[in-house]
């Protein structure tokens, strides 16, 4: 597939008075610029990109969500961290019409997503945890289907696709099955394929596991230019460094609940974000318990 010589806007704004993207510089990576969320009745300009109220799941006797609340606002860079077992992904899934809550209500916009799933997930790019792709197809056929799947025109998904492989880094790869590509790889073709109908709203879990240092880079600057452009990126990550560098706001999760939110700087409140983790999610073992395992 032929490439432009230059860089240019993965997804420019189609919509009149939506924000202008970035120009690129020409080595960069090309900029992600959102599509503008519709405008339903009940949305007003302040309105969060995401609004959960009462979150609840129970599996069994584990309650693993007990009762979230949480503002994204629209346009920010949301971190959302916690421990193994907090209820991050599954806070996640019911964020974005992938697992029914218990109780709760979900808003995209100010359009409630349970009630309006189709129009609500129309707004949403989503990188689930343990995604399990078509892996028989080749890269660019699954961005492709991704694409086509949204309703886009072929032309559009054809220039798009290569774009995103090129700005993953994907291009050599794009015509080798997703089954036999690296789990970073892997990890980047799903991204790719919740990138290509330009979301307004994008949900990503752990999008940086397994992903090479240069490959990060290049998708936090992809992530950087939607933002910029008036895109809101939710992402969790269990990269303390990364999270405090990356995003403007943070929600800390244990247990199922909202232990703090806010902009990044309110949250760790003057420590880094990691001794601020700690203090609040506590946790820290002493390896006494271990010293079979020392060889010496
Ligand atoms: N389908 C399920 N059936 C039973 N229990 C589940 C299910 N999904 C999640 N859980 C439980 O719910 C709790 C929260 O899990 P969740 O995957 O949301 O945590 P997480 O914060 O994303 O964790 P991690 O950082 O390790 O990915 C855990 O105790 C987990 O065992």
């Amino acid at each position: 597939m032929a490439h432009d010589p230059e860089p240019r806007d993965l997804f420019p704004p189609t919509t009149p008075g939506a924000p202008e993207a970035p120009t690129a510089p020409a080595e960069t990576a090309p900029v992600l610029a959102p599509a503008a969320p519709p405008a339903p009745s009940t949305q007003g300009p302040a309105a969060p990109a995401l609004s959960v109220r009462g979150l609840w799941k129970k599996f069994g006797e584990k309650i693993a969500v007990a009762g979230i609340d949480l503002d994204v606002p629209a346009g920010s860079f949301y971190g959302l961290v916690g421990p193994n077992g907090a209820g991050k992904t599954t806070a996640l899934s019911m964020a974005t019409g992938l697992l029914r809550p218990d109780f709760g209500t979900v808003h995209v916009h100010g359009l409630d997503l349970w009630a309006n799933p189709l129009e609500g997930k129309r707004m949403l790019g989503i990188l689930p945890d343990g995604v399990r792709l078509f892996d028989r197809l080749t890269g660019a056929q699954l961005i492709t289907y991704a694409g086509l799947l949204r309703g886009m025109d072929r032309q559009t998904v054809a220039e798009r696709t290569a774009d995103l492989l090129e700005a993953l880094g994907l291009a050599a790869d794009a015509n080798t099955f997703v089954v036999d590509y690296s789990a970073g790889m892997t990890k980047k073709i799903a991204l790719a394929s919740a990138l290509i109908h330009a979301p307004s709203l994008l949900v990503l879990d752990e999008p940086f596991e397994a992903v090479d240092p240069v490959s990060a880079a290049n998708i936090r600057e992809i992530l950087n230019g939607y933002v910029a452009s008036g895109g809101t990126v939710i992402v969790s990550s269990h990269v303390m460094d990364l999270v405090q560098r990356m995003c403007d706001h943070v929600a800390v999760i244990a247990g199922g609940h909202v232990l703090a939110a806010g902009t990044v700087d309110e949250v760790r409140a003057g420590q880094s974000l990691e001794d601020r983790f700690v203090d609040l999610v506590g946790g820290r073992h002493t390896t006494e318990g271990l010293s079979w395992l020392r060889t010496s």
